[in-house]
């Protein structure tokens, strides 16, 4: 089983506590939808998992390890990130190609992930040229690649029209089937109420919930209240060293 688990994890940057003793559990088989206002800490904790930062303490594993101690990381860890790490003058075909043979792929690999995401008739045009949602699509294809077990996603549907956000929850659902981890971050509550099995949210780098949406809203409040009541306690700014201290 290649759950991700995140034990007390703690990252500062300076004074700000990004992420502050901050545990949950996303299991394979199910999609976890990872919540937070802005500045929450949702980028830091899967930058931390993908090996991108370091944690001031705790840990993030991936099947019990860190992603650098993963002996093929690019085929068992996939990732989207942000959709602009793509050279603008770079074709969408190139970009995989390229990506693939990084990685030790087939190159087979580049038009069966093109497919996945529909990208196809794009492939050949500069990255330059991409709407934002193309953009998503191209990333997306390149988390794919390696097919892996594993899928980290953060603000997928970002830029995505209508159809494009049916297909990428339907290819979260479609994954998740395949008994694989997905873990993805996203300020679109009714979105993520549509395709995640359960819900981790955050605030002011604390967690705040960790579980199935409906147990958030047993009392008779839809999610968003549920939500919006979660992350409005007053503390919820990140906490500051200092600040932290003279409560102490
Ligand atoms: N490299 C850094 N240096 C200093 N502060 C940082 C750094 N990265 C993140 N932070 C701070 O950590 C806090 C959490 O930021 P993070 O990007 O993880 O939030 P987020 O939940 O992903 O927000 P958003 O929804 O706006 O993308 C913010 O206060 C941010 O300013």
């Amino acid at each position: 089983m290649t759950d991700i688990e995140i034990r007390g994890l703690t990252k500062t940057f300076g004074a700000v506590h990004a992420v502050d003793d901050v545990s949950f559990t996303a299991p394979a088989g199910q999609v976890t939808g990872f919540l937070g206002p802005n500045g929450a800490g949702k980028t830091t904790t899967l930058r931390v998992l993908l090996g991108l930062e370091r944690p001031t303490s705790g840990s993030a594993l991936i099947g019990g390890q860190t992603y650098r101690d993963l002996p093929r990381p690019r085929r068992s860890v996939g990732a989207v990130l942000e959709a602009s790490g793509v050279h603008p003058g770079r074709r969408g075909r190139t970009h995989l190609a390229l990506l693939a043979r990084a990685a030790g792929l087939p190159r087979q690999r580049v038009d069966e992930v093109l497919d996945v995401v529909q990208l196809g008739a794009a492939a050949d045009r500069r990255a330059g040229e991409y709407s934002l949602g193309m953009r998503q699509r191209l990333a997306v294809a390149g988390a794919l690649l390696g097919d892996p077990e594993v899928l980290i996603l953060d603000e997928p549907t970002n830029g995505l029209d209508p159809a494009g956000v049916r297909w990428l929850r339907d290819l979260l659902r479609t994954l998740a089937g395949q008994n694989r981890t997905v873990l993805v971050s996203s300020h679109l509550l009714s979105e993520v109420t549509q395709y995640a099995d359960q819900v981790v949210i955050i605030s002011g780098g604390r967690l705040r919930h960790a579980g199935p949406i409906d147990e958030l809203t047993t009392d008779g409040r839809n999610f968003e209240d549920a939500f919006l009541a979660l992350v409005s306690d007053p503390a919820d700014a990140p906490v500051l060293t200092e600040r932290k201290e003279a409560h102490r």
